[in-house]
């Protein structure tokens, strides 16, 4: 057919970092791809057991995210053919909404004739995701810090820092799945004063250490009151994994996104070691099947490729 193949390859992301509450996200190296390009009718392709069950036809969110941009940019909405892959679970908190929101939107802006920059794309993630954290991360890679701006109309205010040098993290993964919504479902809608407090001081630490590299503050800094605590009710483990990480080798440990991933903050092979054993004590405690992976940030965010189809 020689049409042209855009391939995107997104990163994973984990949001929050404990305080940073739909503020601050930082991608991971592990990858979602979508390939897109116009086609006679659309197709779509979903790789892998991770993908299984998604919807293959227009219902599918990729088809919905691709077709959202075409409209947004005066364009007639064609029909697709996208073929997607996953190496990220998805709803355990690592970000696969968010990364496969970024993903059609970086494909279909292309396909389209670039009619938005990146900032833009950015907001209009941030719009259908719903929090710039996660989407953030994934696009432009790295740790982002952002929020929501005061007027719809405006682009996402937000920092884009490297990740400091050193930092590897564990997380780990549970296999029962738990959806964004569910999790946010538990929160409060309206919070004390002290925990209000505590976590705008946590958070603001948190980015200083991060920006600077000042790793040895991540413990203390991680520190949160506004969701973790919620959720932990529906995540075995949460609770003691928090309390006990920083004795057991972490340099600071949260829950990844809205769950039921984990993470913990390490920089040695003895530290991860240590905290593997922890991790598996914990988890054994509570009788809940898990994997643990090792992941390094990604400072590249969205990537794209073109070929033909
Ligand atoms: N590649 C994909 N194609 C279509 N839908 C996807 C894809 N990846 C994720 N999703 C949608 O996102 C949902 C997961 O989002 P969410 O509950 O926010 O969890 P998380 O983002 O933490 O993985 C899936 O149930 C699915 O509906
Ligand atoms: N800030 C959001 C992040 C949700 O991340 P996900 O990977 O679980 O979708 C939240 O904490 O609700």
């Amino acid at each position: 057919m020689n049409r042209p193949l855009v391939r995107v390859t997104v990163p994973a992301s984990t949001a929050n970092l404990g305080p940073g509450f739909d503020a601050v996200g930082m991608a991971f190296q592990l990858y979602s791809t979508v390939e897109m390009a116009l086609s006679e009718t659309t197709e779509i392709v979903l790789i892998g057991e991770e993908l299984e069950g998604l919807p293959a036809d227009k219902g599918n969110l990729l088809y919905q995210v691709a077709a959202g941009l075409f409209a947004e940019a005066g364009l007639p909405v064609p029909e697709l053919y996208i073929r997607a892959t996953t190496e990220a679970p998805l709803t355990r908190g690592l970000g696969s909404s968010a990364a496969a929101i970024v993903g059609a939107l970086v494909a279909a802006n292309k396909l389209a004739g670039e009619p938005f920059d990146r900032e833009r794309l950015f907001a209009i993630a941030t719009r259908l995701e719903g929090h710039p954290d996660n989407v953030g991360a994934s696009l432009f890679g790295g740790i982002v810090v952002a929020t929501m701006p005061e007027r719809d109309e405006e682009p996402i205010p937000y920092v884009r820092l490297a990740p400091p040098e050193g930092l590897h993290t564990l997380v780990i993964i549970p296999d029962y799945p738990l959806s964004t919504e569910k999790a946010r479902h538990v929160l409060p809608d309206v919070y004390s004063k002290p925990d209000v407090i505590y976590n705008v001081g946590h958070s603001s630490l948190l980015v200083a250490a991060l920006a600077q590299g000042r790793l040895d503050l991540l413990g203390q800094a991680m520190g949160d009151r506004l969701h973790q605590p919620y959720r932990a009710a529906l995540v075995p483990g949460l609770r003691e994994i928090l309390d006990g990480a920083s004795r057991n080798g972490a340099l600071g440990a949260a829950l990844s996104g809205a769950g039921p991933t984990m993470l913990c903050f390490y920089s040695t092979d003895a530290e991860r070691e240590k905290l593997q054993a922890f991790v598996d004590s914990v988890m054994q405690k509570h009788g809940v099947s898990y994997r643990t992976m090792r992941l390094r940030p990604d400072e590249h965010g969205a990537q794209v490729t073109i070929s033909t189809r």
